[in-house]
């Protein structure tokens, strides 16, 4: 049986109540397939390529030259239809008997970069000139434990913030429940724009605020943009420890020393605890061509799934028992990830406290030709267990770091909740 296109299917389904039908998230892909021009067939991408190649005379030589947007100009309502179409539900399914949140991440980055497109949006061209990509997931807020798998979803979005290439897209997550939408998370993405090749950065349409509340979401994404800066800055890698940090690391040396032997080498494990290096889980992908997204690089959702799903397994195995995501933050996507890479994910339990275990998964593609490594991306994920969890313990320097990079990410994320 010919199926229904869902546009029709959810007017049919919705009767003749006269409330507008939304696209739904299949939809938002083919939109963005059509923006930039994307082949469907794999062995077509190098030809579609070639032909974005044209849209540079599109671009603008100067922000000011581009007619400022308001938020509402970007702003789109989508619908994941678990609740109505029943077809669906399976590849959004966990044996829980849940969403599968790594799904959501596929969701939510397409979404973003629709409405940053949105927000680019040039009337009298069908096809855009910007390759919009996803530079960072800022944060995820949930506020549900449990999200229903037969229930329907509804996102909302818009642009919030604005610089001369990049844009800060807010968005939200509700689901139908008892005949309501109740919030479910929030969420903060960072997308860049570049040109057709993707090669250079490309301006992007300045963002007016127009009321009170909407210059407060604005100056929030100022300040978002500063923090960031300031977090990074204060970034181990690259400075030392504060003075109560270094303590905090002292003490868990202290606390760990054998106390049978004099002796800076022999380390004992406190009760309730686990070495750090026993903590980790690691993963290889091949990035075959099905996960590459519009530009023909890996697609930012995919990347985001499946260290998700590392990061919930790793979780899993420290508690003993069932986690739940809490928090999702400051993702950076610092290299585009090639189809055909052999990607090698590293999952770290880093922190723990009470019931909240705190990991890190690293990404970075292997060439085996050069045998060269390169980071990809970082991820931070804050999970709640349904039982108090045992302490992680660092035994050396670097995994030390890893733990005060944890445990600030913890504070951060616990600040905000
Ligand atoms: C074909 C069929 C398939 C269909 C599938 C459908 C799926 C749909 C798929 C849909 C598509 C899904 C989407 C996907 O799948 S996108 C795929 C996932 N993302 C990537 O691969 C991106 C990888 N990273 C990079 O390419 C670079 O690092 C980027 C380009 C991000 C920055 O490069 P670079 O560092 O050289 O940039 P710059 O120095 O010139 O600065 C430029 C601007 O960027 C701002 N900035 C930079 N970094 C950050 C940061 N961390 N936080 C906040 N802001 C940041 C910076 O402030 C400046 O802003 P402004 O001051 O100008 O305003």
């Amino acid at each position: 049986m010919r199926k229904l296109p869902s546009v029709l299917a959810r007017k049919l389904a919705s009767g003749t109540s006269g409330s507008p039908v939304l696209p739904d998230m299949s939809e938002v892909r083919s939109r963005l397939r059509d923006i930039v021009g994307a082949s469907t067939n794999w062995r077509d991408h190098v030809q579609a390529m070639q032909e974005r190649k044209a849209l540079h005379t599109l671009l603008a030589k100067r922000q000011e030259d581009l007619p400022p947007r308001r938020m509402k100009d970007s702003y789109l309502e989508v619908i994941l239809p678990l609740g109505s179409q029943p077809e669906i539900r399976e590849k959004y399914l966990n044996v829980h008997n849940s969403v599968r949140f790594g799904r959501i991440l596929e969701d939510l980055d397409s979404l973003g970069v629709l409405i940053c497109y949105t927000h680019t949006k040039q009337e009298t061209q069908p096809r855009s000139p910007l390759s919009i990509v996803t530079a960072l997931v800022d944060k995820i807020n949930l506020c549900k434990k449990i999200i229903y798998p037969d229930c329907d979803i509804k996102f909302t979005g818009n642009v919030s913030w604005v610089g001369r290439t990049s844009m800060e897209v807010k968005m939200h997550m509700l689901q139908l429940h008892g005949g309501d939408y109740s919030p479910v998370l929030d969420a903060t993405f960072v997308m860049v724009a570049r040109d057709p090749e993707n090669k250079r950065p490309a301006f992007v349409n300045p963002l007016i605020p127009e009321s009170p509340e909407e210059e407060e979401i604005f100056k929030q994404g100022e300040l978002n943009k500063l923090k960031r800066i300031d977090f990074s800055t204060a970034s181990l890698l690259k400075m030392a420890p504060t003075a109560e940090e270094r303590n905090i690391v002292h003490d868990i040396f202290l606390n760990t020393l054998d106390t049978r032997t004099v002796s800076f080498r022999s380390r004992k494990l406190p009760p309730n605890s686990v070495w750090m290096e026993d903590a980790k889980l690691k993963g290889l992908q091949i990035c075959h061509p099905q996960e590459r997204n519009i530009f023909n690089r890996i697609f930012g959702g995919f990347l985001m799934r499946k260290a998700f799903e590392l990061g919930w397994a790793t979780a899993c195995s420290y508690g003993s028992s069932r986690p739940f995501i809490v928090s999702v933050d400051d993702i950076m996507f610092q290299r585009p990830v090639e189809v055909g890479s052999l990607l090698l994910l590293s999952a770290q339990v880093c922190y723990t406290e009470k019931n909240y275990i705190q990991v890190r998964v690293h990404s970075e593609v292997y060439d085996a030709d050069t045998r060269e490594h390169q980071t990809t991306n970082i991820f931070h994920f804050t999970f709640i267990s349904e039982n108090e969890v045992p302490r992680v313990i660092p035994k050396t320097y670097g995994e030390s770091m890893l733990y005060l990079d944890g445990k600030r990410h913890f504070a951060a994320i616990m600040k905000d909740i």
